[in-house]
């Protein structure tokens, strides 16, 4: 479904990502390891048509479409979603107000915001509570819920992990098993491979911009060392 061709991309004149290539089929959850600055975020950025940084050459292709050279909002147009790194939430707006911006709460069909709160029901406790006034948890759910409210059929989410207690992480994991039930295909960014071995289908590691192994999650939980080694965990 979604094929990155030997992906090119550039900060300025600095070249980050080299020749990068990978696939999500359908509902697949495919994860992308590395460590700190090995360039993850840059290519989630790249798919999803984000500025900067610039996509030099290659391909991005969504069902045999090019998405190379349209616009962040056109991507999400043909149901890829993004939960960015950070989350990027607005600190002043409810719950409630995040996820109606794109889709009216009246809506019926799709993902509606009951149905967000019927996965995340901690946030229907706080649908009317503001952005900065949220855990980091909730933070994580409401950032998955509004990226749900486009009815994606892709999720690109950049460490949805980070900065949360192993309970969280657990939770979160469990939601990802529970849309890839739903039949959506994640293309999951992280840095930590046990969580990532807990809920991909296959694992690419990420090195310094190049892809330097991949392979079934399975077969990798039964002997991680090799991959170990490439984060840098020994
Ligand atoms: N806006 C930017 N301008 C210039 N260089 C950047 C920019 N953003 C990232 N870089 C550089 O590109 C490289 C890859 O960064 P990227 O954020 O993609 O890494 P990452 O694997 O996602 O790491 P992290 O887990 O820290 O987010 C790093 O060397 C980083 O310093």
């Amino acid at each position: 479904m979604l094929e990155v061709r030997d992906l090119q991309s550039y900060y300025g004149d600095a070249h980050v990502i080299h020749g990068v290539s990978l696939n999500v089929a359908a509902g697949e959850v495919v994860a992308l390891l590395g460590r700190n600055g090995m360039g993850k975020t840059t290519i989630i950025r790249s798919i999803m048509g984000l500025t900067p940084p610039h996509v030099r050459s290659g391909s991005v292709r969504w069902k045999g479409q090019d998405l190379l050279g349209l616009r962040p909002h056109d991507i999400a147009a043909r149901k890829i979603a993004i939960v960015p790194q950070g989350r990027r939430l607005f600190p002043s707006l409810t719950v409630t107000e995040h996820l109606t911006m794109l889709k009216s709460a009246r809506a019926t069909e799709g993902w509606t915001m009951e149905k967000v709160f019927g996965l995340f029901p901690r946030l229907a406790e706080r649908r009317h509570h503001r952005g900065g006034q949220l855990s980091g948890g909730e933070r994580g759910m409401l950032a998955v819920g509004r990226a749900l409210m486009i009815d994606p059929e892709l999720i690109l989410m950049d460490e949805p992990s980070e900065g949360l207690a192993p309970v969280m992480v657990q939770h979160l994991e469990d939601i990802v098993l529970s849309l890839k039930k739903e039949g959506l295909s994640i293309l999951l960014v992280e840095q930590n491979l046990y969580s990532a071995l807990a809920v991909a289908d296959r694992v690419y590691v990420l090195d310094t911009g190049r892809i330097v192994s991949e392979g079934v999650g399975k077969e990798i939980s039964e002997n991680p060392e090799q991959l170990l080694e490439h984060l840098g965990v020994h």
